[in-house]
């Protein structure tokens, strides 16, 4: 239903999902949906509520099975190298991830642990980097909504994943926010990362090219 691959561009294929269905319940949310994401590419997932935005993300990370279809990270199919594939990935989902009850530094203590890699920089510096200077020891659940959100996306200064899926990040960010995430989405792929995403608010496409699928909602 949704097919939108770029035509001039060499880059390398990070990830290619072909011909994918998902249905779930009683409704089909797409079907035959293919897209090719690039290094250097940011794809933007739309869609009014309910139309399978994270259904989608959910199918390219692997943890969701899709009704059709396939999905290959760098030419081999994700089934078959779903280790190293989820080592190429960070996924943000809708929820933030967030542990209310662990500071912003013990947060990003525990995702260097998850992701087994220790924190190089120095997680003061990482904290100042999505503008948490003095609310690195408070426990997480005693900060706002989108002071939380910072401490999830301050994943992305620490990961070494060429390819992020993030679930609707800007939710909860002030207009700084949004604009050091911007600024951040640009570095990675001016360094050759490739971001999949959902939002409802527009992106701002002037720092790095902005693919683009529209999901319709199907009754
Ligand atoms: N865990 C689930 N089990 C069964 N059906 C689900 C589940 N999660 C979502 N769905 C169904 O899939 C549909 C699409 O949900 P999805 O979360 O992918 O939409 P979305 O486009 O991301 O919506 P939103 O903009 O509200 O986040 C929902 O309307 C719901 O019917």
């Amino acid at each position: 239903m949704a097919t939108a691959t770029p035509e001039t561009s060499v880059s390398s294929i990070l990830l290619a999902a072909t011909a994918l269905s998902s249905i779930r319940g009683e409704r089909t949310l797409f079907a035959d949906l293919s897209m090719t994401v690039r290094a250097g590419e940011v794809w933007q997932i739309e869609g009014p509520n309910g139309a399978g935005k994270s259904s989608l993300l959910r199918i390219l990370t692997g943890l969701l099975p899709a009704q059709a279809g396939t999905v290959h990270f760098q030419g081999e199919s994700i089934t078959q190298c779903r280790d190293e594939y989820h080592q190429s990935l960070l996924f943000i989902g809708h929820k933030s991830g967030v542990k209310p009850e662990l500071t912003a530094i013990e947060n990003l203590e525990f995702y260097a642990a998850v992701q087994g890699q220790p924190l190089v920089e120095p997680p003061y510096e990482l904290l100042a980097n999505v503008g948490l200077v003095g609310l690195e020891d408070i426990p997480a659940q005693g900060l706002s909504a989108g002071q939380q959100r910072r401490i999830a996306l301050a994943r992305l200064w620490l990961t070494q994943a060429p390819l992020w899926i993030l679930d609707e990040p800007f939710t909860a960010l002030d207009v700084a926010g949004i604009a050091l995430l911007e600024a951040r989405f640009a570095e990675h792929v001016g360094q050759g990362g490739a971001i999949i995403l959902t939002s409802h608010q527009p992106v701002n496409a002037e720092k790095f090219p902005l693919q683009r699928i529209a999901l319709r909602y199907q009754h």
